[in-house]
């Protein structure tokens, strides 16, 4: 396919899912269903232009003053895939399958308005609703924190300890473009896409295969660190998934001690137990069902909580999900967060530690369900997450969270990760 195809595919695509108001990632799939012959490099290009607008949807609107799919496509050409106009114009010509050329005064007014002096609530390129909740967390930065949401994210991955260190993943991934992660001597990184470029797929490397590494966000890896489990330990992730933090988890502690896995929803635990085969985890067992977890009542060093959140802190992933949630889908959320939290707290042994985990940065998710635990929990004090931070991190950094009330806040903009919300407290009796 040339350019122009591609670009009218994307067109299509964004107008299914506005209409539909469905996911990006099954409307993506149903036009490769029905396009067979397009190959991984159209279809690459034709996620990416999606992707893109999605991320931008109101600033690109604004520059081109129209909220209509084909202009934002367009917007994304002369701006992530850095062609110009006359680049885009050339590509175009003569090809059946293109959309309409970009009129002229559009193209004027795209060059007339400067993105860097659009209103903030244009720049930040989230919906209106959820500003309030930027602001109260970020004060004054609330624009430039939720902008930081839209660009493209980078792939992050956790070198498996119990099998490879630092320099043999990026020795293997050499060719994938990987190179060391900041903060973490442990994290490798391969950087975001450039213009209309495809990421290599890590997952089909040999070196994945013998489990020498995972891929996981800088800011999730972080996250599991700062529980602080040390080898020995009896654990429990009561909000297993699919294993990410449990995998972290089993190679901090170095394969030593016990971590129990638990999910509410059995289907979402599927993919553990190939995962901590192929990480070589010997000290993991993963349960579906609650009951088998009496038996831990009371007697966990830690309990890890990475509780159902909105994910507002994952839109640089998701951009979709941004333009989907609702108010009322976060009070649905909170409601969650404070059922776990209160159902997880039974396994922590006096002395123990509570890990309170989102990928969310909303406040009601975070430092106000921490402070309605508090209040109803007077056993449980906050561990400061500062020092914590400063022992798991490797090296002096510019990217540091903002810590509150001894919690810690990851963002794009501030730690070059996604956005993730920790606190720990601690069972005092
Ligand atoms: C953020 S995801 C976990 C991600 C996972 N820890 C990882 O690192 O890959 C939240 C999980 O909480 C689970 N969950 C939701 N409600 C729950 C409950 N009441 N008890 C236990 N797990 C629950 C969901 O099924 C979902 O898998």
């Amino acid at each position: 396919m040339r350019l122009g195809g591609r670009l009218q595919a994307a067109i299509e695509v964004l107008e299914d899912i506005e209409n539909r108001k469905r996911p990006a990632s099954d409307a993506l799939k149903d036009w490769g269903l029905s396009h067979r012959f397009a190959g991984a490099g159209d279809r690459a290009v034709i996620g990416n232009i999606v992707y893109d607008a999605l991320r931008r949807k109101l600033s690109l609107g604004w520059r081109m003053d129209s909220d209509a799919a084909r202009h934002i496509a367009f917007g994304v050409l002369l701006s992530d895939a850095e062609l110009d106009i006359e680049d885009v114009n050339t590509a175009l010509e003569g090809d059946k399958f293109a959309p309409e050329p970009l009129e002229a005064d559009r193209v004027a007014l795209w060059g007339e308005r400067d993105p860097a002096s659009a209103p903030d609530n244009i720049r930040a390129d989230v919906p209106e609703w959820c500003i309030p909740h930027f602001q109260a967390v970020f004060g004054d930065k609330w624009a430039d924190e939720a902008a930081a949401l839209s660009d493209r994210p980078p792939v992050d991955l956790r070198v498996n300890t119990l099998k490879a260190d630092r320099d043999k993943v990026l020795k293997e991934l050499a060719r994938a473009g990987a190179n060391p992660a900041p903060l973490l001597e442990t994290a490798v990184r391969v950087p975001p896409l450039r213009a209309m470029g495809r990421h290599p797929n890590v997952q089909a490397e040999p070196a994945f295969q013998r489990g020498l590494f995972e891929v996981q966000d800088l800011g999730s890896q972080l996250a599991a660190k700062l529980g602080n489990a040390k080898a020995g330990e009896q654990v429990l992730d009561y909000c297993a998934g699919a294993g990410g933090k449990t995998l972290a988890l089993a190679a901090e502690m170095e394969n030593k001690g016990q971590i129990h896995a638990y999910d509410a929803e059995r289907a979402r635990l599927a993919p553990i137990f190939d995962r901590l085969k192929r990480a070589g985890v010997r000290n993991a067992q993963a349960h579906a069902n609650v009951g088998d977890l009496l038996p831990l009542e009371a007697q966990m060093d830690m309990v890890l909580v990475d509780a159902p959140c909105t994910g507002s802190g994952t839109w640089r992933r998701r951009p979709d999900a941004k333009w989907r949630l609702s108010d009322q889908q976060l009070e649905r959320r909170e409601v969650e967060q404070r059922e776990v939290l209160d159902a997880a707290k039974a396994y922590v042994k006096p002395g123990g530690r509570l890990v309170y985990i989102t990928c969310s940065l909303f406040a009601p998710e975070n430092g106000d369900q921490v402070a309605a635990f508090l209040a109803a929990n007077s056993s449980y004090s906050v561990i400061d997450t500062q020092p914590l931070w400063e022992q798991a991190v490797s090296a002096k950094s510019r990217f540091r969270p903002l810590f509150k009330d001894g919690t810690a806040i990851l963002s794009p903009l501030s730690t070059s990760t996604d956005g993730f919300f920790i606190s720990v407290l601690r069972r005092e009796k």
